[in-house]
């Protein structure tokens, strides 16, 4: 079994693919049709794992493949699949990744997005997941009925790359016209046939704030408030998108873990108040889904046995949702909501006392030191302005 280690800073991505996965399967993104699952069902695309290759592996319909693989099409037409979104929002672009897909990758792809209603989605054929699967005649017209009214193409067929090492993600950006509509559904097609390992649509959530009051108390920076992470100082092991995921984390993967401070080992050092502190520092900035005020903060170093931050501080500022990193490093004015505070190993931590009132917020700093990981933050709050 071989897998690669998911490594962010290394690799040159695009900054779109630092947004939330709209498709993960953590986020509740699911498949509801599939043309073909031959060789390897469609589910496998949602998958938040990087891919693995097992070689030697076979089943009883081929080689063993981590991702989703049809078979070799004899007869015109294509293979596609429908993705309902884990939240609806806006997307800024799609990974489709090929890992491990070589002579079987998918060499052309398109995407389309719709914005469907419940009874709408109800026409689809019920899904059974599994390879060796092939849709009917009937199920096939029942789901391409779908098709004519709804979608809008939001990537237009486009080759893809096989999946090696160095050429596996095929990121694209969606046609701008189509970037700030709030879409429900993604359909991926894939020309004409043949395997993706994972398919991400990165973009932000966009719930509907009419029915939250502003006495409610929210978590202001979760994926499903349309929170997402804009920066950070190191993702080494983790991305920090991953602190604004739903529910606990699955394990270590599944929170905001950096390298190893290279400044090791830290020096004690006082800080303003003379309290004995470890030198260094890692940050991330999250954007809230809605502007509001901090009430209660929610730290959760769950996993994270033997290298659980020293301490942890939350910092927050008030700037248009949408400033980007640059902006934000040169205009935010930050005001500390959470002082330092010790962190344990494994434990979420609940702070309402410590909180200090700053006023309304869109984004949070939050500064770990010197290293490690944290698995959640959830940023406790009641809306401000209505959007
Ligand atoms: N060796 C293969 O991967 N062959 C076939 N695919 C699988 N998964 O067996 C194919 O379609 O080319």
């Amino acid at each position: 079994m071989a897998q690669r280690p998911q490594i962010y800073t290394k690799l040159n991505y695009p900054k779109f693919a630092e947004l939330n996965n709209l498709a993960s399967e953590k986020l509740g993104g699911k498949v509801l049709f599939a043309t073909d699952d031959w060789f390897a069902a469609a589910e496998n695309l949602l998958k938040e794992d990087p891919p693995e290759w097992r070689e030697g592996e076979f089943t009883v319909y081929g080689k063993w493949m981590d991702g989703w693989e049809t078979r070799r099409k004899r007869k015109p037409g294509h293979d596609w699949c429908i993705i309902r979104l884990g939240m609806p929002g806006t997307i800024a672009g799609v990974d489709v990744d090929t890992s491990y897909f070589t002579g079987n990758y998918a060499p052309r792809v398109s995407i389309q997005a719709a914005t469907l209603a419940g009874p709408e989605e109800r026409q689809l054929p019920q899904r059974v997941s599994g390879m060796g699967r092939e849709a009917s005649e009937v199920e096939l017209t029942q789901a391409a009925k779908l098709n004519s009214q709804n979608w809008t193409t939001i990537i237009p067929m486009t080759e893809a790359k096989p999946g090696y090492h160095d050429t596996c993600h095929n990121f694209l950006q969606v046609t701008p016209a189509t970037s700030t509509t709030r879409y429900t559904h993604i359909r991926l097609n894939i020309f004409p046939d043949g395997g993706v390992a994972r398919f991400r649509v990165f973009g932000s959530a966009v719930p509907d704030w009419s029915s939250v009051s502003h006495s409610q108390i929210v978590d202001l920076a979760a994926a499903v408030s349309g929170g997402s992470c804009v920066g950070y100082s190191d993702a080494h092991y983790g991305h920090p998108r991953n602190l604004i995921s739903p529910g606990r984390g699955i394990n270590m993967g599944d929170g905001w873990e950096t390298a190893r401070r290279l400044d090791r080992p830290p020096v004690l050092i006082e800080d303003e108040r003379g309290v004995l502190k470890v030198s260094g520092y890692e940050w991330a900035i999250l954007r809230l889904g809605h502007t509001g005020t901090v009430h209660e903060l929610e730290i959760d170093t769950h996993h994270f046995k033997g290298n659980f931050p020293d301490s942890c501080r939350v910092d927050g500022c008030l700037l248009p949702l949408d400033a980007d990193l640059q902006y934000i490093k040169e205009k935010a004015v930050w005001k500390t909501i959470l002082p330092s505070q010790k962190l344990h190993s494994h434990t979420q931590h609940h702070f309402k006392q410590e909180v200090i009132a700053v006023g309304q917020v869109s984004h949070v700093k939050v500064v770990m030191a010197p290293d490690g990981g944290i698995s959640r933050v959830r940023v406790l709050g009641k809306i401000f302005n209505k959007l």
